[in-house]
């Protein structure tokens, strides 16, 4: 589903009205009683009123609509106006003069014992709906207006926020000072990217997303750049299996990874590789870990290459190195590879001599990180699978910055060299080369774990070398990776999460995706 910045609304508004000929009084009119049916559903017995805190703007006109469908279902509606009804916009100032005839009770707030009296008007039992501010927040909420967010927070009502809690940025989900902790949240038209994005997106509650009449052609024409991922569309790009086939029809991946002390890294990436559904791996280690490596993960080709004495390559295996990588459908690097000046040059020959889909990792990140123009020299595509703190080693910007903006990092960067993004987090970021963006909602905090990155690699490896483009790969790797966490969360429980679990979970993750498309 397409999730929208607060420009990207703005111009549905504008062409629903210039091309569409929906006038903005109809939109607020059809958000309205879509708010309103989801009040409904929250609304058992007539002993429970319905509290609707509205502000100046077109979200408070969203929720006078509501109040008005509500109170002419016979409901007990009470209606905060916070700020001065002079300042209304005109289509909320409309509406506010549809409610005037009607006896609803409408209080203002325009002062601190105003707030105060409202949240003792609030019962337990009562729905509160949060119309303050929507998408047209434009600073940090100070004075009444956080003084109203905080009593709402305090009420121990359901709360019910209009489009996004009142206090989210709608463009970047963070948290304008304070913000309204909903119980649901009815997006209207599309999500917002601050529905989506963390800490936004823990401000919800149940996100229920209302659409308000307009056509998906509308939609379609916006060019809209971000999306999540969904389950159908993953479903549909994912390879599937034919009876007549063999090892070369899955694709072959070299994958260089291990050294001394992280072979580990080497057998969860290859393993999430095999489980994945690749025809042969060779694996690409340090000679020292050959036997390890061969008992844990009997399946793939090893090539052992002569090391130094701290365990890792040695620069004069380099070109033997390189050779072996031609072979393959895909070359990936990076799972506990080491960071020493032999991987320097590893790196540096694969971006500008193999002429293969690369998947950069890890170790491979920290060393491309010495020398990030060597992206401008590549002859193939290159996926490559950030966390934050290797994002801030490619890009020199702070761990924080790239947490406050992850879509931003990522797009700049996947434009500006023309490579895929994957940057990980608790909303792990696909960025294309094209601008657009895929946004995963799978995954749990129990696969913040070691390890758990290794696995990613192998999965997003294993599914080029099956000839999925390296977008595709990308984002239904990201999907699966989250959903075999999402899976074996419920068996294992989110702290005995460890990143083994994750490649049996790929299996299942495979099975039930594959399942429901019988
Ligand atoms: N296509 C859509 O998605 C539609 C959206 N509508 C609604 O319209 C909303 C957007 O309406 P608006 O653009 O009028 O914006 P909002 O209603 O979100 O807020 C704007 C108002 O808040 C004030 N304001 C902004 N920041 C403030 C702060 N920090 N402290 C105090 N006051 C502040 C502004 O001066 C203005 O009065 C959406 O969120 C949605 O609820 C619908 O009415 C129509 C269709
Ligand atoms: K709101």
């Amino acid at each position: 589903m397409k999730i929208a910045l607060e420009q990207d609304i703005r111009k549905i508004d504008h062409t629903a009205s210039k091309k569409y000929h929906v006038p903005s009084i109809v939109l607020m009119e059809n958000s309205g009683i879509a708010l309103a049916e989801e009040v409904q559903k929250q609304y058992h017995s007539p002993k429970q009123r319905i509290i609707i805190v509205v502000g100046m703007g077109n979200n408070g006109g969203d929720g006078m609509v509501c109040a008005r469908h509500l109170f002419n279902q016979g409901k007990t509606v009470i209606v905060f106006l916070v700020g001065n009804t002079k300042k209304l916009s005109p289509d909320a100032a409309l509406n506010y003069e549809m409610l005037k005839p009607l006896d609803i009770r409408m209080e203002a707030i325009n002062e601190i014992n105003g707030v105060k009296k409202m949240g003792k008007m609030i019962w337990p039992d009562d729905i509160v709906v949060d119309c303050l501010f929507g998408i047209g927040l434009k600073r940090d909420v100070d004075g009444v207006c956080e003084f109203v967010i905080n009593e709402i927070n305090q009420s121990q009502g359901y709360v019910i926020a209009c489009d996004i809690p009142s206090g989210i940025n709608a463009s970047d989900g963070s948290v304008m000072k304070t913000a309204v902790r909903a119980d649901k949240t009815v997006a209207i038209c599309l999500p917002k990217v601050g529905n989506i994005m963390f800490p936004g997106a823990d401000y919800n509650g149940e996100l229920v997303v209302k659409r308000i009449g307009l056509s998906d052609k509308l939609i379609g024409e916006m060019g809209i750049p971000y999306q999540t991922i969904s389950e159908s569309d993953v479903r549909r790009i994912i390879p599937k299996r034919q009876m007549n086939s063999h090892k070369g029809t899955y694709g072959k991946a070299s994958l260089i990874a291990g050294s001394f002390g992280m072979t580990g890294a080497a057998i969860l990436a290859a393993k999430a590789s095999l489980r994945s559904g690749i025809g042969l791996l060779k694996l690409v280690i340090p000679e020292s870990l050959h036997t390890i490596i061969t008992t844990n993960v009997p399946e793939v080709v090893t090539v052992p290459l002569m090391e130094t004495r701290r365990g890792v390559f040695g620069i004069n295996q380099v070109e033997k190195l390189i050779q072996n990588c031609k072979g393959s459908d895909v070359v990936a690097i990076g799972p506990g590879c080491g960071q020493n000046a032999e991987m320097i040059e590893v790196v540096r020959q694969l971006i500008t001599q193999v002429d293969k889909p690369l998947v950069i990792d890890a170790d491979g990140l920290n060393t491309l990180s010495k020398n990030v123009e060597l992206l401008a020299n590549r002859v193939n595509g290159i996926v490559i699978t950030p966390h934050p703190g290797e994002m801030s080693r490619l890009t020199g910007l702070t761990i924080e910055a790239i947490n406050q903006h992850p879509i931003d990092t990522a797009t700049e960067f996947a434009v500006k060299w023309q490579i895929v993004v994957v940057l990980k987090g608790a909303r792990t970021v696909v960025a294309l080369p094209d601008g657009s963006v895929y946004v995963n909602l799978t995954g749990n905090p129990g696969m913040a774990t070691a390890g758990s990155g290794d696995v990613l690699t192998g999965i997003i490896t294993s599914l080029i070398a099956q000839g999925m483009t390296l977008a595709n790969a990308a984002i239904a790797g990201v999907f699966l990776h989250g959903y075999s966490g999402d899976i074996m969360a419920v068996q294992r429980g989110e702290h005995g999460l460890i990143a083994g679990d994750l490649i049996e979970g790929i299996t299942q993750a495979f099975n039930a995706l594959l399942k429901q498309s019988i």
